[in-house]
Parts: C-alpha cells; sequence; structure tokens
C-alpha cells in the first residue's frame, strides 16, 4: 500500500514518520486542493525538483548569516541564475508558476523584481492604454527594464489625496514637469526604487492650468538603461534597513522640474489632450486599481506565510520531546499538550481558511477587472470595501499566529535557525502595506454604514449579497447542527455590531457634532464592525470551499479542521454573542473546541505536509522536512561567521586588555 502522506523517506525522524502513518489522507489530493489543481500542485513539485538540480541556484550561505550588502547581491545573483534558466524551471507565460519559483529561489527577503512582477506590470495592464502596453508591456515582460510602483511619500501615505509630488501639464512643450516641492514629498517606501529599478510608475497630482486633478499615475524613466546612472533632475536611493525584506531595496526618489512626454500619462481611463482638456475617468478611484489587485491577493499571501510558520511550529513540535504525560518512561511530544495543539491548530484551520478565501476573492478580482476593462465599473465599491477589510484582517491574524508558532517553538524559536522572525517581519509588513489595517478597516466601515442607512430608508432589496444579511433577524441557534449555525451565530455578532457602531455615530451626528467628529468618536466601534464583517466573510468562504470538495477523506479531514475553525473563532468572539448564547451554549462550543482538537491530532503532520514547502523555501532547520533537527541545528552554529576563529579580534582588542587590566 502506498503511504497516504507522499513525504515518508528513509532516514526521516521516527518521530516524525509515526505522525505521517496516523495521516487519514493522501498529501497530494489535499495539496491539489491548497493550489486549486492536482496539475498545478504536481507542477510545484517539478518545479521544486528542477529547481534542486541547479546548485546555483541554492543560497550560497544561511541568509541570516548575510548582511544588508550580502543579501541584496545573493538576490540579484540568483535572479540572473533564475534567468539563464527560466525555460528549463517553469512556463514563462504561467504567472503562477513564476511565483513558486521566485518563491522558492529568492526566499522572502526581497529581490529586484518583486515589485515588477507584483505591482509594476500589473499596473501596465490595468491603466495603460492598449497603444502604452504595445510601447512598455512586451519590454517589462520580457525584464528589459526593471519597474516600481512609487506612490507613497515620506509625509503621506494613507491619505493620497495629500500627496504633494506634482506633474504639471505644460501644453507648449505637450510634457508634465514633475516636481516634489518639499522633503515631505520625496516619495518613500517603494519596493525595489531605491537601486534595482530603472522605470517607475509614478502617482502625482495631475495640475493642468492650476486646477489639481488629484493623484494620477505616470510612467517615469528614472535611470540612463545604459549606465543604471539616475537620469539629470531624478534624486534616489535606498532608505535603508527595515524590520524585514533587507534583501530589498525600497527607496526614496525626488524629482527636479523633471519632464515627461504627455503620453508617459497612464491613459486608458483619464487622458490629457494635447490643448490641455482633462477627459474624466468612468470611476474616480480607478487610479486605485493597483492596490485593489494587490489587496485581492493578500488573503493567499498572508495564508501561505502564516503556512509557513506552521510547519515549522508543528513538525518541530513532533520531534520536541519535554516533560511526561501518563508514561513516565519516555517524555512526550510537545504537541501532545493541550495548550500546544490549543496554540497552533486553530492556526492552522485558519491559514486553509485564508487560502480558500483567497481564490474567492481573486476571482472576484478578475472578473472586475474584465468589467472595468468593458467600462463597467459597478462592482468597484464592493470589492473595495471588501479587500479593504481583507487586507486588515488576514495580516493581523497571520502575524499573530505566527507569534504563536514562535513561541510554541521555545528558545530555537527565537533563533534565527527557525527562521520564524523573519516570516513574522515579512507578515506584518501586510498590516502596514497597501493600506495601514485601521484605515482600511475604516474604509470597509464607510460601507458598512452606507448599507444600514439603506436598510433605514427602506431600500434593503438594494443591499449587495454579502451585506443582506444585515437586514435580517435573528433566528434560533441550534449548535449542534454544525457550520452554518456558526456562520448564523457570527451574522447575528457582525450584524449587532455594526447596527450598535453605526446608531452611535449617528447619534453623536444628530446631537450636533460635525459628521468627521462623530466619525472619529464612532471609530473604534466601527473597525469592531469591519473585522467581525470580514470573519463572517473568511467563514462563509472556508464553508462553501470544504462543501465542493469531492474527494472524501479529503474532505472528511477538512470536515474535522472546519470544526476547530468555527469553535475556536466563535469562543473567540465570546464578548459579541453574549445577547444570543447561553452560558451554557458558550460551554457547549468550548467542548467542541476541545474535541476537534484532539480529532485534527493525528493529522496534524500530514495538514502542513499538505502545503509541500520544500526544505529549500522554508529555510528553517526546526521545519525540516526528515525532523532531523539536533544535529542540523549544532551544524547550522558552527557555521556561523563568528565560529570561524576561536578567538575573535573583539576579544583580543577589547576584552582581553580590559581582564589583564583588572588582575593588576
Ligand atoms: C501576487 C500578489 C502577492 C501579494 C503579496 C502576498 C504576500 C507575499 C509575500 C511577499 C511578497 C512581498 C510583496 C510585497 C508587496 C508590497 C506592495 C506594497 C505596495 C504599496 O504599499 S503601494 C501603496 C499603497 N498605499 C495605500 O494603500 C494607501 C492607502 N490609502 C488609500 O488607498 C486611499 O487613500 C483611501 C482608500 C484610504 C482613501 O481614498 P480617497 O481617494 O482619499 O477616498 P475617500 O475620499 O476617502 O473616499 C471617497 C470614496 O471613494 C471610495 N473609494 C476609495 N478607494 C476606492 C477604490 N479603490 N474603489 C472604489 N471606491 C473607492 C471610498 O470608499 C469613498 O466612497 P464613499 O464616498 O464612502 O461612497
Ligand atoms: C514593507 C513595505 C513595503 C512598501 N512598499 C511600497 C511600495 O512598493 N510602493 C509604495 O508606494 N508604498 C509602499 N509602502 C508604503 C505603504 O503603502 C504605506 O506605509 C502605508 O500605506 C501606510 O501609510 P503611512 O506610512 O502614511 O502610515 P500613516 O498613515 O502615517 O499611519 C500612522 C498611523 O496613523 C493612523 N491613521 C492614519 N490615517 C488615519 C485615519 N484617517 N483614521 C484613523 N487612523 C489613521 C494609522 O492607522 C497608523 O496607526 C510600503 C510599506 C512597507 C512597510
Amino acid at each position: 500500500m502506498t503511504a497516504l502522506n507522499k513525504s515518508i523517506e528513509p532516514g526521516d525522524s521516527p518521530d516524525l514518520t509515526e505522525e505521517r502513518a496516523s495521516g487519514t489522507f493522501d498529501t497530494n489530493a489535499m495539496a491539489a486542493v491548497i493550489y486549486g489543481s492536482d496539475k498545478f500542485a504536481q507542477r510545484r513539485r517539478e518545479i521544486s525538483e528542477a529547481i534542486s538540480k541547479i546548485p546555483e541556484l541554492a543560497d550560497s550561505a544561511p541568509l541570516p548569516f548575510l548582511d544588508r550588502f550580502g543579501k541584496v547581491t545573493e538576490g540579484s545573483r540568483k535572479l540572473s541564475v533564475i534567468l539563464e534558466n527560466i525555460d528549463k524551471l517553469i512556463d514563462p507565460s504561467s504567472y503562477e508558476e513564476g511565483l513558486h519559483l521566485y518563491t522558492e529561489v529568492m526566499g522572502m527577503e526581497g529581490h529586484p523584481l518583486a515589485l515588477h512582477e507584483v505591482m509594476f506590470i500589473p499596473a501596465l495592464i490595468a491603466q495603460a492604454s492598449d497603444e502604452q502596453q504595445v510601447k512598455w508591456l512586451g519590454r517589462a515582460r520580457r525584464r528589459e527594464i526593471i519597474g516600481c510602483y512609487a506612490q507613497t511619500e515620506m509625509g503621506h501615505g494613507s491619505n493620497l489625496r495629500a500627496l504633494e509630488t506634482t506633474a504639471t501639464y505644460s501644453p507648449e512643450t505637450q510634457e508634465f514637469i514633475l516636481h516634489s516641492p518639499t522633503i515631505t514629498s520625496l516619495k518613500w517606501w517603494p519596493g525595489a526604487l531605491g537601486k534595482s529599478a530603472n522605470w517607475a510608475v509614478v502617482v502625482a497630482n495631475l495640475i493642468i492650468r492650476d486646477k489639481n486633478y488629484g493623484p494620477h499615475p505616470f510612467m517615469v524613466q528614472l535611470r540612463d538603461e545604459d549606465s543604471h546612472e539616475p537620469l539629470p533632475g531624478i534624486t534616489v536611493g535606498d532608505i535603508g534597513p527595515k524590520m524585514a525584506f533587507n534583501g530589498g531595496d525600497n527607496g526614496f526618489l525626488g524629482f527636479r522640474n523633471y519632464r515627461i512626454p504627455r503620453e508617459y500619462l497612464l491613459n486608458r481611463h483619464a487622458k490629457v489632450e494635447a490643448d490641455g482638456r482633462y477627459v474624466k475617468p468612468p470611476h474616480a478611484k480607478i487610479n486605485h486599481s493597483a492596490m485593489i489587485r494587490v489587496r485581492s491577493h493578500m488573503a493567499t499571501g498572508q495564508g501561505a506565510l502564516l503556512a509557513h510558520a506552521l510547519v515549522i511550529a508543528v513538525r518541530y513540535s513532533a520531534v520536541r520531546r519535554q516533560g511526561y504525560l501518563e508514561d513516565k518512561s519516555r517524555e512526550v511530544k510537545v504537541l501532545d499538550y493541550q495548550t500546544q495543539q490549543h496554540r497552533l491548530f486553530p492556526s492552522i484551520a485558519r491559514a486553509y481558511a485564508f487560502i480558500f478565501c483567497g481564490f474567492e476573492t481573486i476571482r472576484l478580482y478578475d472578473q472586475l477587472l474584465i468589467d472595468v476593462q468593458n467600462g463597467n465599473t459597478s462592482g468597484m465599491a464592493d470589492l473595495h470595501a471588501l479587500t479593504s477589510g481583507l487586507k486588515s484582517v488576514v495580516t493581523y491574524q497571520t502575524g499573530e499566529g505566527i507569534e504563536q508558532a514562535r513561541m510554541a517553538c521555545g528558545g530555537h524559536g527565537y533563533s534565527m535557525a527557525s527562521y520564524i522572525s523573519e516570516i513574522y517581519g515579512v507578515a506584518i509588513g501586510g498590516c502596514t502595506y497597501e493600506g495601514e489595517n485601521m484605515v482600511m478597516l475604516l474604509q470597509l466601515g464607510r460601507y458598512l454604514v452606507k448599507s444600514i442607512e439603506m436598510i433605514q430608508n427602506g431600500k434593503s432589496r438594494e443591499l449587495g449579497p454579502m451585506v443582506a444579511y444585515l437586514a435580517e433577524n435573528e433566528s434560533e441557534i441550534d449548535l449542534n447542527l454544525g457550520p452554518n449555525e456558526y456562520l448564523k451565530v457570527f451574522e447575528y455578532a457582525a450584524r449587532n455590531q455594526t447596527w450598535r457602531a453605526t446608531e452611535k455615530f449617528q447619534k453623536l451626528r444628530n446631537s450636533g457634532m460635525s459628521n468627521e467628529k462623530a466619525w472619529n468618536q464612532a471609530s473604534v466601534e466601527l473597525t469592531r464592525a469591519s473585522r467581525l464583517h470580514t470573519r463572517l466573510y473568511i467563514m462563509s468562504t472556508f464553508i462553501n470551499h470544504v462543501g465542493s470538495i469531492v474527494d472524501q477523506k479529503v474532505k472528511g479531514v477538512l470536515i474535522d479542521l472546519l470544526n476547530v475553525h468555527v469553535t475556536y473563532e466563535v469562543m473567540d468572539i465570546g464578548i459579541y454573542v453574549q445577547g444570543l448564547l447561553s452560558s451554557n451554549q458558550m460551554d457547549l462550543i468550548r467542548n467542541q473546541l476541545y474535541v476537534s482538537l484532539e480529532t485534527i491530532r493525528p493529522n496534524a503532520v500530514s495538514l502542513v505536509d499538505s502545503f509541500q514547502i520544500s526544505d529549500m523555501q522554508l529555510r528553517s532547520v526546526l521545519g525540516r522536512r526528515d525532523g532531523n533537527v539536533y544535529e542540523n541545528l549544532f551544524k547550522w552554529a558552527k557555521s556561523s561567521p563568528l565560529n570561524k576563529t576561536d578567538v575573535l579580534p573583539s576579544v583580543t582588542q577589547y576584552l582581553k586588555p580590559m581582564m589583564e587590566k583588572s588582575k593588576l
């Protein structure tokens, strides 16, 4: 009989082999569910195999031992090896295959093409006219140029209306003159801007005859294509080390009356005619489309980051033995402690939930892109609200889950040998980039308040499907019936909180307070409503996705995981459901959660193995597939540059003289 968990190999730690043998489902079949198809899951495995056969694609040293300069250089070195071999490795027309290749080889510390792929090319697709695409898209896709997305400034990121960079139209020369009038107007943060990119999509205020038409995207050449030197009028550089992404060169950029042709305004939607006439776009916020795209992809991206940390923590917890349960002759795997399971298993459920919910959100984005290209912008507000809430909730919960995974690994979790702190730094960047989380929760809050106002004005029938529940009355809850009943509990909580927050805002406003002040004073309550609404969406897409799965063994274990999810989530929002659930019902749910943790236990390692994250991609000594942690931890420590000599110069120079002096 072939093993259901495809990861068993001779030489593995017996503890992990035991875990894998207890799995009740085929991990390749689960990987097909996680990656959307058997074909793509298979391609991922083939690509990982092909990568492992090219030694130059391996890290030249463990990344944590490299300094900033070393990390940036290593990223560019590996990129050049990828590009030499790309036809052997992937189908270059497949975005997903490319993403897998980059993630595996380049890791998550940043590289020169990250923003090129994630924002620059998508911005050209969404915002450049057909003619402009002929001019630039092919060059970008062939990587003849390297691009980035330069919007945020030193003084403003969240409030786009206050950006200071100007693009003033000169009808005489038919050019835009880009200018940075103050220190705070310097572009600050854009990934790959500092040293790598030679072109950028720059967001600047369009000024025509002294009138400001607001932020618009411009295609701007930053560096000479031969020498790579910054062009006259451009000041550009790296902003220095960050919490993570230190292989990347987030940059600053200033313009001194820098001229670009009129045709360099990305003009699929808004145009400036030669005489300076402005042609309005079909939707006022259409220039935000590159951001909506990234936000739509963030649930799967963050789910994958959470998955990385859980692969490490769950595998390690199955080989780490500490303390005793009933059998006093052998220490127990720490994964057998209920507290450890409670720390890790709800996060496994969330990682799956984020990935499944991400599929649905990407589908909605792809549909919106088609609609917008056909002139229909009616879905923009809905998707903006949804993705604003979603990016905020998934990034926050991913950060929480990764930090719990680190603590679950004890002392070794704190070592860079676990690599968890790097994953954490990358993940929590998402709480800030693409819109600071509170700001984005409040964007969803606006949408929820408007929905309530529609109900108050007798327009419930016009509500979109995602907010229709706000107009419903609560019904009796029978918690023995399964996940759909838990969904009703969440609907109750989200509806109640949204009404309460809206009524608070309205009451303050009706008391004579200004709209803005009333909004500010209701804003904490509004963010709470947004989080509950978003968690409801995540739960409902999880339930729907599991319902659609055909493989019965895979479906069985995902139903067990769903039970962990719904019971944990409801316990977590207990304060919002006090009016609905009795204390007996809460006790019942709590016990169901403990039972579901035990049910998942035999499948825990197989569930994380199913993410099929190779050792190369994981870069973690603790999370190794074979579980042979201790000997490799010692090897890793010995490879530290500090251990190249037994006596460091710092000792000879400072400590020895100090000790000698003390002897006198
Ligand atoms: C393949 C993708 C992989 C993803 C990554 C996964 C992770 C993998 C790991 C590693 C990879 C690393 C990759 C790193 C990528 C980093 C990329 C980071 C890039 C950036 O950060 S770019 C800069 C982003 N900046 C922001 O997000 C700024 C935030 N601010 C805003 O967006 C706006 O200012 C605002 C939305 C908050 C407000 O906009 P504003 O124009 O001022 O509008 P208002 O006046 O407030 O509102 C008016 C009205 O308009 C509505 N509205 C606003 N925006 C939209 C929209 N986009 N669509 C539709 N409607 C919109 C708003 O709701 C109001 O409506 P109302 O009046 O209430 O009806
Ligand atoms: C890793 C990383 C990569 C990035 N990559 C890029 C990139 O490629 N291109 C690019 O253009 N930018 C990039 N950025 C910038 C990023 O998009 C901004 O930092 C982000 O949008 C937040 O804006 P801010 O820095 O102005 O935060 P601020 O708005 O200054 O936030 C500070 C605090 O003020 C609060 N706040 C602000 N406004 C409000 C409000 N209206 N209501 C309530 N509270 C409010 C926030 O909640 C937060 O607590 C990147 C940032 C990071 C960290």
